[in-house]
């Protein structure tokens, strides 16, 4: 079975646990916080998800905040990471197809939680396509 991360800030709790629940016997979730509604710092959950993608014990990562745009901030600061912030199944799809994204970005407070879920199953599986976007996306990390 496939390995996923998941990660939140309180934003994102609500999403995460139906995101979770829709995932179970599909995947397996190794879950990064927050466990609760209470207020809290996105990066404390963000980081520890991103390092587990880095180390290859996960693939993909799913990270949800208010936005989506703390948590794919944060976590693009990590070499390894491509954080793709999506709001529409297309752009999901297209994360992994040219971008070879290992990591979503979920905006809880501006998408319905079905939603969420088409966009998650999209992320999870679309395959990258390789050919011309390879040399690209190996120059994102150049800098
Ligand atoms: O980091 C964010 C914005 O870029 C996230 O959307 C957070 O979830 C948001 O900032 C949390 O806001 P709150 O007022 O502390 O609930």
């Amino acid at each position: 079975m496939k390995k996923i991360a998941i990660a939140c800030d309180h934003a994102g709790f609500e999403y995460k646990e139906i995101i979770k629940k829709h995932l179970e016997g599909k995947f397996e979730v190794e879950d990064f916080g927050t466990f609760s509604p209470n207020s809290v710092d996105y990066p404390d959950f963000v980081h520890p998800a991103a390092d587990s993608i880095e180390q290859g014990r996960n693939e993909l990562g799913i990270l949800i905040c208010g936005s989506g745009n703390g948590v794919q901030m944060t976590a693009n600061k990590h070499q390894k990471i491509r954080c793709a912030l999506c709001w529409m199944p297309e752009l999901a799809g297209l994360a992994r197809q040219h971008n070879d994204a290992n990591m979503i970005a979920l905006p809880a407070r501006y998408i319905a939680s079905q939603l969420a879920i088409d966009i998650v199953d999209t992320f999870l599986n679309t395959p990258f396509e390789g050919g011309r976007h390879q040399n690209r996306v190996e120059k994102i990390s150049t800098c």
